[in-house]
């Protein structure tokens, strides 16, 4: 076998929030979700150096860890990945470990157990930036001697010593290669773990000095964030502006993509001649894909204050402060991070599920993760609020369309809690475990890494309207097309095609709660994903009313929708699980159809009961 051609495997392990990823991605090029809190990677994700000396390196991300004794899911992928017990693939040649210089004690325990396994072994002392700056002294010599592992200090997100930790982990893979192989490990007992400890703090004494200047700041922050009352009020405040600004700062944005959508259909108008042809690009595509395009402002909005809060350190804040309340509720404090997730989308949401390491506890969360309302909600609830709710200041600095908005995130939360809390009643009685989670060291956000952040997110969205909306909306355009109304008929064309019928068919069920066929008709290719019925209901009305086929949706609806139509399509909105890849996610995660199963039917039964009782109570008020 030649050595030289081989491609050896490395695989990154260290404590949670100790840069594994942001290494990853400095060694790899690659552009994996770094965030400062525990637990942001919680599953394996790979990538290839090619070193200078042609050597190519396979490298393997892992969620971060404690021990290998592993508890939680995410700790068992690591675990697992380390001993090379995952399915068809071997372990690792190489374990690189990565440690916060700042914050040595918990890792050199698990180093120690790492050097256990067997395999050649590099230490990456990462964070050396922030270690220099607090003046923390680090005998590096002893300490490798001391661990016999080879270290390197890192700045991962100034790619520094990226180069010299290449050459060391070629050289450890060198050491490999003359090894052999044969990963050992068993868990020691409670004799073997106070050995472990001990032996860690003697390497602590002999090779680290206290910093000369500590980080005082993070404590001092703390004293306001963290205070009981005070730091709940902020977090209040801070959601609170963060939904105004969603609003009031994506308008003008909006508005120009609305008007570019307007100029693009009216261009194509002008060359297509009038036929299918125009129809299907005009009505089908421009109007349906760009009535959820626009939203792309108030996407990018909400996740800079996501993105910049998670960077700074505040969310696992965040945790510590909801922990009392989500108790109560029956929600393990390790459940808020996967919640807030869920904001983005409820897929990460219930991925992040795995750092819960009791069953019950990450099951729990998993069922009401898709609650929280996920960037797809955005463009219906906008849609929904431009058309029916009033663009006014209340109380002299409050948006109402905001108000509204933010009170739909507060529905989304409110129900979270409440479902979880009968999910306890019902299923499994009996305290939440006590919650344990690091708090990080402050940081100012990267501006680097908050653009490329904030890319990713807007690709993934602009992505799902080119690979989801797009043929969908081909699809809708050409049911609502077809078949053309026979000879001598009065109505509009659209009655007549399959769409037409289809949504007459079912229109009957939605009756009682509001909805009228065209929502019905939005509501079945809705199921992909919650913004393409916004589509589909631009492409429909466009389909339905030639003439204003470039007019804007949100106008349409208020003049063909009810109020109380409009809120009870909010209401629907707020519970219904209308996205099948979050389905297709809790069935995996879950191992089986009975929690999926339980998801679908709850979470339809709420969207009708709550769109009926809104529309009923709308009526009731004058709405009809
Ligand atoms: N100043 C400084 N910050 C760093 C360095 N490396 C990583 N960070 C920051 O540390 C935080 C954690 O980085 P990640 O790469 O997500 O950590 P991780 O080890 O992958 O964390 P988990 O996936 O949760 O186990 C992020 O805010 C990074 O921007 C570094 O060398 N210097
Ligand atoms: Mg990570």
């Amino acid at each position: 076998m030649d050595m030289a051609v081989r491609t050896a495997r490395v695989a990154l392990v260290g404590n949670p929030n100790s840069g594994k990823t942001a290494l990853f991605n400095a060694l790899t090029g690659a552009h994996q979700k770094v965030a400062n809190y525990a637990g942001v990677t919680v599953e394996r994700k790979e990538g290839i150096i090619r070193s200078a000396s042609g050597r190519t390196l396979s490298v393997l991300d892992l969620p971060g860890t404690y021990s290998l004794r592993a508890r939680s899911p995410d700790e068992e992928v690591t675990r697992d990945a380390v001993l090379g017990r995952l399915a068809g693939e071997p372990e690792p040649d190489v374990i690189l470990c990565v440690a916060d210089a700042t914050n040595l004690r918990l890792v050199l325990r698990l180093i120690l157990e790492l050097k256990q396994v067997g395999r050649p072994m590099v230490l990456a002392l990462n964070m050396y930036d922030i270690a220099q700056r607090q003046g923390l002294r680090i005998d590096l010599e002893r300490l490798s001697s001391e661990l016999g592992v080879p270290i390197v200090t890192t700045v991962a997100t100034r790619k520094r010593g990226i180069e010299d930790l290449i050459s060391a982990i070629e050289a450890a893979v060198h050491a490999s290669d003359l090894a052999g192989s044969g990963s050992v490990w068993a868990a020691p007992d409670a004799d073997g773990i106070r050995a472990a400890h001990k032996r860690a703090e003697q390497i602590m004494k002999a090779c680290v000095r206290p910093p000369e200047r500590p980080d005082t700041l993070t404590g001092r922050i703390d004293g306001v964030l963290l205070h009981p009352v005070g730091g709940l009020l902020i977090l209040l405040a801070l959601l609170f502006v963060m939904f105004q600004a969603v609003f009031s700062w994506a308008g003008p944005l909006m508005d120009g993509i609305e008007a570019g959508m307007g100029l693009l259909a009216a261009g194509v108008a002008s060359i297509v001649p009038d036929g299918l042809m125009q129809s299907l690009i005009v009505d089908g595509l421009i109007s349906g894909v760009g009535s959820v395009l626009v939203f792309l402002p108030q996407i990018v909005i909400l996740f800079a204050f996501i993105i910049l809060l998670e960077d700074f350190g505040y969310m696992a804040r965040a945790a510590f402060l909801m922990d009392r309340i989500m108790g109560g509720a029956g929600l393990h404090g390790r459940a808020f991070i996967p919640l807030l997730s869920s904001f983005a989308c409820a897929i990460p949401g219930v991925m992040a599920t795995r750092v819960i390491d009791n069953r019950r506890d990450r099951l729990t969360t998993i069922m009401v993760a898709p609650l929280m309302t996920c960037s797809a909600r955005i463009p219906v609830y906008t849609l929904i609020i431009a058309a029916f709710i009033p663009n006014e200041t209340v109380w002299g600095f409050a948006n109402l369309q905001g108000l509204v908005m933010f009170g739909l995130y507060a529905a989304g939360i409110v129900s979270a809690l409440a479902v979880s809390f009968v999910i306890r009643r019902i299923f499994w009685r009996g305290a939440v475990e006590p919650f344990m989670m690091e708090l990080p060291a402050y940081k100012l956000p990267d501006v680097k890494s908050v653009a490329m952040n904030l890319w990713l997110r807007a690709r993934i969205f602009l992505v799902r309207a080119g690979k989801i909306i797009l043929p969908l909306m081909v699809l809708v355009w050409v049911l609502s097309t077809f078949p053309y109304p026979p000879e001598g008929a009065t109505g509009p064309a659209i009655d007549y095609s399959f769409a037409g019928m289809v949504g007459r068919a079912l229109e009957p069920i939605f009756a009682p709660i509001g909805f009228n066929w065209q929502m019905v008709i939005a509501l079945v290719p809705g199921m992909a994903a919650r913004e393409v019925a916004v589509a589909a209901l631009g492409t429909v009305y466009a389909v339905a009313d030639a003439e204003s086929a470039t007019g804007i949706l949100a106008s349409t609806l208020s003049a063909q929708w009810s109020l109380a139509t409009g809120l009870a399509f909010l209401a629907w909105y707020v519970f219904a699980p209308q996205c099948a890849p979050t389905l297709g996610v809790v069935k995996r995660e879950t191992g089986g159809w009975k929690w999926m199963g339980l998801m679908v039917v709850y979470m339809f039964g709420l969207a009708y009961l709550a769109s009926f009782v809104v529309f009923r109570v709308a009526v009731a008020m004058g709405g009809g």
